[in-house]
């Protein structure tokens, strides 16, 4: 396949009369981490459920692996290979952390099954030694973890990621970071929605800001980060 593994163009989304979306458009390449930065309220969120086929939109279309898939629902983009994990990071709190992973275990959309359970362990080492833990009693971090870690078990083609870093403790942000910027180093396609531009340093490449609901720059993360005026002005730092 040549072209973008997904390409965002021109969409809007409305939730009930209220657009909240204006012509957002992006694309993520194969194996490249594209952070999408703004602040609260900025529509990162609704940007991430658009493409994951929770908030269809009402124009504009989502191309994804080639294919026009605007407005499909979230398990077809699933069975297509894009693995979402919301902000709140669903996983099932009565089952243990080894069940949580063994239930998300599912083929490729192309037959792959790159992620068997003993990667999972390697990659995610605390989930290994968690194993026997009940999912509802891990710390936010251990939870953040085992959410990426599911997504993973499907093997997706492409990871939307939306604020993994949210509300956690700063040591447990730079272990997310570090397996993030391992699951780069390894070619995952990953789409990360963030509120903290220093987070995403070292884990994405590229940056798209988004701000009330438009896309307003786009650039390197190494750009972005030397740009004072886009920072203070979009991002608040
Ligand atoms: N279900 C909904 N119904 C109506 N408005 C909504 C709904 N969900 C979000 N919004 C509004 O849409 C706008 C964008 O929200 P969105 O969640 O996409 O932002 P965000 O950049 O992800 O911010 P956050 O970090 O707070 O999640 C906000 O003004 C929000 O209040």
């Amino acid at each position: 396949m040549t072209g973008p593994v997904l390409s965002v163009d021109s969409i809007d989304v409305f939730y009930g009369a209220s657009q909240i979306l204006f012509g957002v458009g992006l694309d993520v390449h194969q194996g490249q981490t594209l952070a999408l930065l703004g602040r609260n309220g900025a529509g990162k969120s609704t940007t991430m459920k658009a493409i994951a086929g929770l908030a269809p939109p009402r124009r504009g279309q989502v191309v994804f692996r080639g294919q026009d898939v605007t407005g499909r629902k979230p398990y077809i983009m699933a069975r297509q290979g894009l693995a979402y994990v919301p902000e709140d990071r669903q996983v099932f709190p009565d089952h243990t952390v080894q069940d949580n992973l063994i239930i998300a275990a599912k083929k490729g959309p192309g037959g792959q099954d790159d992620w068997p359970l003993e990667r999972i362990y390697e990659v995610f080492p605390i989930l290994a030694r968690l194993k026997a833990r009940i999912a509802g009693r891990l710390s936010g971090g251990e939870q953040q973890m085992l959410a990426i870690a599911r997504a993973l078990m499907g093997n997706p083609v492409m990871l939307l990621l939306d604020e993994p870093s949210e509300g956690l403790a700063p040591i447990v942000v730079a272990n997310i970071g570090t397996l993030l910027k391992q699951l780069r180093s390894i070619g995952t396609t990953v789409l990360i929605a963030e509120q903290n531009m220093h987070f995403c340093l070292g884990i994405a490449s590229d940056a798209v800001v988004i701000d009330k609901g438009q896309i307003v720059y786009r650039d390197t993360i190494a750009g972005l980060k030397a740009n004072r005026e886009v920072r203070s002005r979009y991002l608040a730092m």
